[in-house]
């Protein structure tokens, strides 16, 4: 007996060696895809009509600071550097427990809502973080954020933060949550302390997340420091691989991007975040032309401001047609296959495609709308006509998270009655 059977759908497989179902079943058992077609003699507990609805794969933010749910236009309209020296970081040194496990918690209700079913997250107060996860019933890569500033004390004591939050919690949650090493940036982290990271996240067997080449500043600043761009940097120090989740990777050259292809780097789009800073426009088309794995990521919500990968496809689409003055880069195949099968692919998890023994971590949009008629062609409306709101149904490892547009895993109006209140306190702490 299987445990979910969804009929009549239609099925955006993302699989490359399987087309589109139309009028589909997709069986789930044990968390994962056991079954795919155009009909079924399995019998389960659950049965879904998806009503002609569209089922595919939840969609994979690779670079989130969840927990920044809590600055959700608190600091807008200035660029990287003012922003985290003399906002971001003032207030969050003065967070809670309680406040990250809130924030992270209203993370995953947006997400889950607006059919994220996995992310990847660097932030602090990860015990909590993971808490958040674990209860919510979404999928999720977690790092703790280290900083050591070229101070040796410093770097003893994150990477043992680090190292413990390693530990303690990979494969923890079913397995739905897997961890990585987060080291900040290569101009917040000192030569050694990258070095000891690597062979740290080498040992351990798990995967490093880091923001790189976000800011002209940050490229400046490693040629002044060390005479050449942090591409370079870190390929001298052996960082590079296809073990890292490299966030932003704006300001590349010709020859950068021929790196990051060669060592098989994920770089994590974040297009949003970098237009509203104005950190500039990543060579995402030149990286997918040279094979380089590519997927999106909404960033924090200081910087956003919400947690939208519908928003995120759409605006990485068009940035990049406008900016380059060709409307034939990113079609939108592609860029949903940079939400999701490129997504699973820089987390290292069997998700992102409906096919079987993948994780039954899908979802099903709502194509009964006004802005989704007429429907010629199902890729370019989630690409460039839906949004997260039209998310009816969330499955994460082959639980039903939301169904019918009622989150089930979560208390929703508790969440957000909770946030109001820890917000007033937040900033009347910050101010005193
Ligand atoms: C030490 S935990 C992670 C750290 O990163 C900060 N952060 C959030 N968004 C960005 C960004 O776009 N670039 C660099 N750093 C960012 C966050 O506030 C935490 O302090
Ligand atoms: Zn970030």
């Amino acid at each position: 007996m299987a445990d979910i059977i969804i009929k009549n759908a239609y099925i955006l497989t993302m699989d490359p060696d399987r087309e589109d179902i139309e009028n589909g079943v997709v069986v789930i058992e044990d968390g994962k895809i056991k079954e795919i077609g155009k009909s079924t003699e399995s019998k389960a507990d659950k049965e879904i009509d998806a009503g002609g609805n569209v089922v595919m794969p939840g969609l994979v933010n690779t670079h989130c600071h969840a927990g920044m749910t809590l600055f959700r236009g608190y600091a807008d309209d200035m660029p990287l550097q003012d922003w985290l020296e003399n906002h971001i970081w003032p207030a969050e040194a003065k967070v809670s427990d309680e406040d990250i496990y809130i924030g992270t918690q209203l993370a995953c209700l947006e997400m889950i809502r607006s059919g994220t079913t996995a992310f990847a997250d660097m932030y602090i107060h990860m015990d909590k973080v993971a808490q958040a996860v674990d209860e919510s019933g979404i999928r999720a890569a977690l790092s703790y954020g280290m900083i050591d500033f070229g101070d040796k004390e410093k770097a003893d004591v994150e990477l043992e933060e680090g190292s413990r939050f390693v530990r303690e919690w990979n494969g923890k949650a079913d397995g739905r949550i897997t961890t990585m090493y987060g080291p900040h940036a290569p101009n917040t982290c000192s030569r050694d302390f990258l070095i000891r990271v690597k062979e740290q996240a080498v040992k351990d067997n798990v995967r490093i997340h880091i923001h790189v080449l976000e800011t002209e500043a940050e490229l400046n600043y490693m040629k002044e420091q060390f005479g050449v761009c942090s591409i370079h940097f870190l390929k001298d120090i052996d960082f590079w691989g296809d073990d890292v989740l490299a966030a932003h990777c704006i300001w590349l050259s010709d020859g950068d991007i021929k790196i990051l292809a060669e060592h098989g780097v994920n770089i994590s789009h974040n297009v949003t975040s970098n237009m509203k800073l104005a950190s500039g426009i990543a060579p995402v088309a030149k990286l997918l032309a040279v094979g380089a794995n590519v997927s999106l990521g909404t960033d924090g919500c200081a910087s956003n401001n919400n947690l939208d990968m519908f928003e995120e496809m759409k605006t990485a689409a068009l940035l990049q047609k406008v900016s380059i003055m060709d409307p034939t880069v990113l079609p939108a195949r592609q860029v949903l296959e940079m939400a999701t099968v490129n997504g699973a692919k820089a987390l290292g998890i069997k998700s992102g495609m409906i096919k079987e023994e993948y994780n039954a971590d899908l979802i099903i949009v709502d194509m009964n709308k006004p802005h989704l008629t007429p429907a010629y062609d199902i890729a370019s409306h989630m690409v460039y006509a839906a949004n997260g709101r039209d998310v009816k149904t969330t499955i994460v490892n082959g639980k039903i998270l939301m169904e019918n547009y009622e989150v089930r895993c979560l208390d929703e109006q508790s969440i957000i009655e909770k946030m109001k209140k820890t917000s007033k306190d937040l900033v009347s702490r910050i101010n005193s």
